[in-house]
């Protein structure tokens, strides 16, 4: 387990007008409780991946030169500081107090008042950081304060949150790495692992395992036996075995099929440890292995060579993806299927900037209107009407995705730390686990089957690697919706009804590529996508920015989008502006 203090802290830099003699000696204690109101904002309302909350590290002085500068950095640096707010209530002097950091996420939160002016001091040091090629984000608030109101407005919080959040995955994801379980899946782009993305734009390492690892692991009991027995006793009461829809001379025996599930539990427990160690190898003999890779998410490729001979990783995918398992709640870990890194990536992005679970799903069919009439008699409506998509995977998708979860009498998707008992227990009973498809999957295995649940906010998104531009990422906003029984019977049937299926609406907006719900599916940019709770577009384009990756495609409305002031420079066309900032800067760590 990562510990607290492994993660990074966000540093706050109260930053004051440097003349001694009344002017700084007034300002002092304002300027600190600035800083200090803005790290209770962020200590009270933002949580690792572990659930602990935030950790903020202040300046020990204001900082009104650049010593002051120089010895806040240092402190930054000692203390795991991630991502810098800089906040001021009065003029202050820019070049000379500014984070000049070059990685570093960076914000200032200029005080709307008049009698000193924090608004003129943000203007004046983001001209200097957009001069230095350093961007930041600018914050002020709307209306004009009085100097000692020392509380955030609302404008204020959700920009000083937006950029917490995406400041922290920026710096959560440095220094961790990708860990691909075997090579390149029936050829998916995405399964083709460059390195060079993830150490230049995301600060991570890759890392390689032959599929063989998890054969040599359970072969010579390279696990925790001990946790071996809980999780198989866990499973056969928890996972119920759904039908086995393969033809009866391809059904296995039922010794064979009990095989099959001690040999997915297993491939459960070393993909953990591959990714994140184990101190239990170590007292076994195998320190090495129990380090782990390091690995803040992971891929198995599975198809073809491991998958035509051996069962799917379809349970260790759904579960590890899942909030719960015989350790009880906790904290999902990502992986893709197909080893399918970009999109690992994709769900990186939203589970760090939520802490919660995300459905990995293939953006299989646009059922249209008359389409759907056609084979099921019904005319679609209400959310339905302009048609929807249908996203199935067997494997990665999480269970929480079951939509079983829930806030307010509405289904939902939880940070593990907000799940019951009863929740987990929910989820897993939506779900049920099918004999695998042989015609796919020669050596068996078992695929989890749900429908999500309408109802549920979600965004989805998708990393592509364009030749020629880099990463871009896609997003688009939208909702779960429900079918008619019969009619998701019909549609659901058609394709592979062993896989968990989720029925999405984006958000059309009549223009571009959200033209129609058509239109949204004719222009994703590759099989898969990452679906993540909650309406969180405009975090993930502020991220985007961070990591100066291109947002080609979404449905987020202006005014929810926030990225550094240096983006306004490019122009008022704000997708061509977010393309050419990003080529001039480039990625933060190449
Ligand atoms: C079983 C099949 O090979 C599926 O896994 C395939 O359609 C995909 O998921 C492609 O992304
Ligand atoms: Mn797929």
């Amino acid at each position: 387990m990562t510990k607290h203090f492994d993660y990074p802290a966000i540093g706050i830099r109260p930053v004051i007008d440097g003349r001694y003699g009344g002017v700084r000696e007034s300002l002092e204690q304002t300027t600190m409780e600035m800083a200090r109101a803005a790290a209770l904002l962020f200590e009270n309302s933002l949580h690792y991946p572990d659930g602990s909350a935030v950790r903020c590290v202040i300046a020990d002085t204001c900082i009104g030169g650049v010593t002051e500068a120089a010895a806040a950095a240092r402190k930054f640096e000692q203390q795991n500081v991630g991502l810098t707010l800089s906040v001021t209530p009065c003029w202050c002097y820019g070049s000379e107090t500014m984070d000049m950091h070059p990685t570093w996420p960076k914000a200032i939160w200029g005080f709307n008042g008049t009698e000193r002016p924090g608004a003129v001091y943000l203007a004046a040091t983001l001209a200097a950081h957009n001069q230095m090629g350093l961007p930041a984000f600018g914050i002020y608030g709307h209306d004009v304060q009085d100097l000692h109101d020392a509380s955030i407005p609302d404008d204020v919080q959700a920009k000083l949150l937006s950029f917490a959040r995406a400041g922290l995955a920026v710096a959560m994801m440095r220094g961790t790495s990708y860990l691909a379980i075997g090579s390149v899946s029936m050829g998916i782009a995405g399964s083709i692992v460059v390195p060079d993305l993830f150490r230049e734009y995301l600060g991570m390492r890759n890392e390689y395992v032959d599929s063989s690892e998890i054969l040599r692991r359970i072969e010579q009991k390279i696990y925790d036996e001990k946790e071996f027995e809980r999780a198989l006793a866990w499973t056969k009461k928890h996972c119920q075995e759904g039908e086995d829809t393969n033809a009866a001379a391809k059904q296995f025996s039922r010794e064979e099929k009990d095989e099959q599930w001690a040999f997915v539990v297993k491939m459960t427990i070393i993909i953990r440890d591959l990714m994140k160690g184990n101190p239990v190898l170590k007292e076994k003999g195998f320190p090495e292995e129990a380090q782990g890779h390091h690995a803040i998410v992971s891929g198995f490729q599975g198809q073809r060579q491991w998958t035509d001979f051996l069962p799917n990783g379809d349970f260790s995918e759904a579960i590890l993806n899942s909030s719960f398992d015989w350790n009880g709640i906790r904290a999902p870990y990502m992986v893709a299927t197909e080893n399918d890194a970009l999109n690992g990536v994709s769900m990186l992005f939203g589970y760090l900037l939520t802490n919660r679970a995300q459905i990995f799903a293939d953006v299989r069919t646009y059922w249209s209107p008359d389409a759907v009439q056609r084979v099921s008699g019904w005319k679609p409506e209400g959310e339905a009407a302009s048609g929807f998509i249908h996203l199935i995977n067997s494997g990665s998708a999480t269970l929480d995705g079951s939509g079983q979860q829930e806030e307010d009498g509405q289904p939902c998707m939880k940070p593990f730390w907000e799940i019951s008992e009863k929740e987990a227990a929910d989820c897993l009973s939506a779900t049920s686990w099918h004999p695998a498809n042989r015609g796919y999957f020669r050596g068996g295995g078992y695929s989890s089957k749900f429908v999500t649940k309408g109802g549920m906010p979600v965004t989805m998104c998708r990393l592509n690697l364009v030749r020629g531009i880099g990463p871009v990422l896609q997003i688009a906003e939208g909702t779960t919706i429900s079918l008619p029984a019969h009619v998701h019977s019909v549609l659901d049937d058609r394709t592979d009804k062993t896989w968990p299926t989720t029925w999405f609406v984006p958000r059309i907006t009549g223009q571009g590529n959200f033209r129609d719900v058509y239109t949204v599916m004719a222009n994703w940019g590759s099989n898969h996508g990452s679906i993540s709770y909650g309406h969180i577009g405009h975090e993930l384009i502020t991220l985007a920015a961070m990591l100066r990756i291109p947002v080609c495609m979404h449905n987020v409305p202006d005014e929810r989008i926030f990225r550094p002031s240096a983006w306004s420079a490019f122009g008022m066309d704000a997708e061509s502006a977010d393309y050419r900032a990003c080529d001039t800067y480039g990625a933060i760590y190449a």
